[in-house]
């Protein structure tokens, strides 16, 4: 049988943590056909980022169009878009694709490196957004964005108001950044889930923000609801930052074969 579709549209990390590489590792895992159109590369380790170099557009545009026409899509992730043309372009070609997106939208790597110009918020505020079925801002993305600043529990329902005012069918606020329970609110205005789980502080969460999207884009493509992905991924990930794995002499990457290994650390 063809397993389900999945699209990403992100930056590559040769770390292998984050980005694209963690994408397709999550789909793999997942048990789906993960497929990637790179906007931009990325020099990067689990100390920080060294470089980035984007993508021209009409190598995003062919990448894309290489997918969709010929294999098709149950649902698209979209990670780092770097600059405000490559944002407009994607949130365009998402826009005319008829599959679920989750939009991840990607600002500052971990270790507060930009992989985002300050020119393409405003594109991601009012062409990205109003195409995503489900936005998964961590906390400095909501207050880049919204101007929100969550410092408790209580503010993830502001913040998540103000994210969905841009238009995205669902926002899932993620608190991953606050202290205590790693607690995050889904909500679409009216329904409101509430996803936790308990903190690892083993410091390997490098990439904790693209495997969420991009399982949340893996359980929709096999029919999933909203709610039903979301908390699927939400223990996808969590399993994965509790075998995450020292590399480097910085954030080690999340596990993403942590099913396959029996969820050991660093297995
Ligand atoms: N230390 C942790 N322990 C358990 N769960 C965590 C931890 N850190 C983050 N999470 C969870 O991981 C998911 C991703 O959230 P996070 O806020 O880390 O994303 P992010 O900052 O976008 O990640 P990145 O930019 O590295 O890809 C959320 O469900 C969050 O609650
Ligand atoms: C390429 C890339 N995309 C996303 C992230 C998320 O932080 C990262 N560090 N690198």
């Amino acid at each position: 049988m063809t397993p389900p579709r999945v699209l990403t549209v992100a930056g590559s990390d040769s770390g292998g943590g984050a980005g694209i590489q963690a994408d397709l590792k999550t789909m793999l895992a997942l048990g789906v056909h993960g497929m990637s159109v790179i906007t931009a590369v990325t020099a990067q380790n689990s100390l920080g980022v060294q470089g980035a170099w984007e993508l021209p557009v009409e190598a995003v545009r062919a990448q894309y169009r290489s997918v969709v026409d010929d294999i098709g899509v149950q649902a698209v992730k979209t990670g780092m878009l770097a600059s405000a043309e490559l944002v407009e372009t994607v949130a365009e070609l998402i826009g005319g694709t008829d599959a679920p997106a989750v939009v991840d939208p990607v600002g500052v790597s971990k270790h507060g490196d930009s992989l985002l110009a300050a020119s393409a918020l405003d594109s991601v505020r009012t062409k990205l957004l109003p195409v995503a079925t489900v936005a998964t801002p961590n906390l400095d993305e909501v207050a880049q964005l919204t101007g929100v600043r969550v410092q408790s529990e209580d503010d993830l329902r502001r913040a998540a108001a103000a994210v969905l005012a841009y238009g995205p069918r669902w926002a899932l606020i993620k608190g991953g950044h606050l202290p205590g329970e790693a607690v995050d609110l889904l909500t679409d205005g009216s329904e409101e889930h509430w996803l936790r789980a308990p903190r690892y502080d083993n410091r390997h969460t490098h990439g904790t923000g693209c495997t969420l999207a991009s399982a949340i884009a893996s359980q929709l493509a096999k029919g999933q609801s909203v709610p039903e992905a979301v908390a699927a991924a939400k223990e996808y990930v969590t399993g994965a930052i509790a075998a995450g794995f020292a590399l480097g002499g910085g954030i080690g990457p999340v596990a993403h074969g942590w099913a396959f290994t029996g969820g050991t650390p660093g297995a």
